[in-house]
């Protein structure tokens, strides 16, 4: 039965966190002196928001269908994405059954290969992908887990970020990733303060509860090498994006000389099933955590999470909400969650993409059960002043 035609597709712009969820007010810990490349310039050591984290703000997709349904995500992406989506791929989309995610999805990238391939334009892809998926869920009234082949589990199990893992640990959580503050351009000090704070944490969750850092992207090998080693003495259960995305050779290097029992993971300034495949060949990681609003949507995430099944290697998504939690559940190589703790002072479970989509569920006791509501079960919330830029 085929589907009603796509009549229209329709690109916004959001500010003030929702899914470019640094997008922060004051005195978040999000934005608290986390250790970043360009920790290196001491200017923009503090805030990530000093150098740009927060630019682009959020990209709606809208896709309508010719009998008023409409499918909608959200992503990172903000103007130069929307720009893209209106003035590049719709013409992809409009006129088009949105059942055919493959070959629409094969235009939008090839069509905007010589100047795309990762990030931003991956961005904006994924968010038509996302949007594709959340119409033909609606459409045929069917939540997307239903649509990726069903749910392998009952329920989510969540490890949470932020910088309370002890928190973390008694709101009902398997574990706590906690930022990494200090990087190689503060030396020993910085190095002894990072294992401090591990220690400290350490101390107050007990033996078993997981621990994590985050490093995105900022140390070197050595520093890694070194931190992953004294951190060991804490048990620190896996090192996050210690390396720039882009230093295969240097992620192969960490994983040989990691301490044994150590993970070390990354993958989410990663894109697309070529870029995972050459983490996964060159074995650089232990799991791999592709975000389905910046890897190229559901449809690209089919490829890499298969990839990595066949190489026995555990696909845990980047944080992003309901778009990987439908995901997630499909998936035997994706036995737990992300969920970002949002909330200032990361006391509190509050919805991720807060405040963006209605209806967006929240582990319980670090837990959650999808519903069966058609596509990716929440509604846009049409009061956070939505911008069209470049209206068609
Ligand atoms: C906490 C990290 O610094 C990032 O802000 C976070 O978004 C990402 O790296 C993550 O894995 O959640
Ligand atoms: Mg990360």
């Amino acid at each position: 039965m085929p589907l009603p035609l796509i009549k229209a597709v329709r690109a916004y712009v959001v500010r003030g966190g929702g899914a470019d969820y640094h997008d922060q007010g004051e005195g978040h810990w999000i934005d608290d002196h986390i250790a970043t490349p360009m920790s290196r310039y001491p200017e923009y050591r503090q805030s990530r928001q000093s150098f740009g984290i927060n630019v682009l703000g959020t990209l709606v997709v809208e896709i309508e269908a010719v009998d008023g349904t409409i499918g909608f995500a959200v992503t990172t992406g903000g103007e130069p994405a929307a720009y893209i989506v209106e003035k590049h791929l719709a013409r992809f989309l409009e006129g088009r059954d949105p059942t055919e995610v493959e070959k629409i999805w094969d235009q939008m990238y090839f069509s905007t290969q010589y100047y795309g391939r990762k990030g931003l334009v991956v961005n904006a892809i994924s968010g038509v992908d996302l949007a594709l998926y959340d119409l033909i869920g609606k459409l045929r009234q069917e939540p997307v887990y239903a649509l990726l082949g069903g749910k392998v589990r009952d329920e989510l199990t969540f490890y949470a970020t932020g910088a309370r893992p002890d928190l973390a640990k008694e709101m009902g959580f398997i574990g706590g990733k906690m930022p990494l503050h200090h990087g190689p351009a503060e030396g020993e000090e910085g190095l002894r303060k990072n294992l401090e704070e591990l220690e400290t944490m350490r101390n107050r969750v007990g033996e078993d509860f997981w621990l994590m850092f985050d490093c995105w992207m900022s140390l070197d090998l050595n520093y890694a090498t070194k931190l992953a080693h004294k951190a060991h003495e804490y048990g620190l259960k896996w090192i996050e994006e210690a390396l720039s995305p882009d230093d295969y050779w240097g992620y192969r290097d960490l994983k040989k000389n990691a301490p044994p029992g150590m993970l070390v993971t990354t993958g989410e300034h990663e894109a697309t099933r070529w870029g995972f495949r050459m983490l996964l060949e060159m074995e650089c990681c232990d799991i791999i955590q592709p975000d389905v609003g910046w890897c190229g949507g559901v449809t690209e995430l089919i490829k890499i999470a298969n990839l990595a099944d066949s190489k026995g290697v555990m696909m845990i998504p980047h944080g992003s909400s309901v778009y990987s939690y439908h995901f997630v559940i499909t998936r035997h190589n994706s036995p737990f969650a992300e969920f970002l703790m949002m909330a200032p002072k990361a006391d509190e479970v509050v919805p991720m993409f807060h405040p963006q989509l209605i209806g967006e569920p929240v582990p319980v006791n670090g837990k959650l059960k999808l519903g069966d509501a058609p596509g990716f079960g929440v509604e846009l919330n049409r009061d956070v002043g939505l911008h069209r830029p470049y209206p068609r």
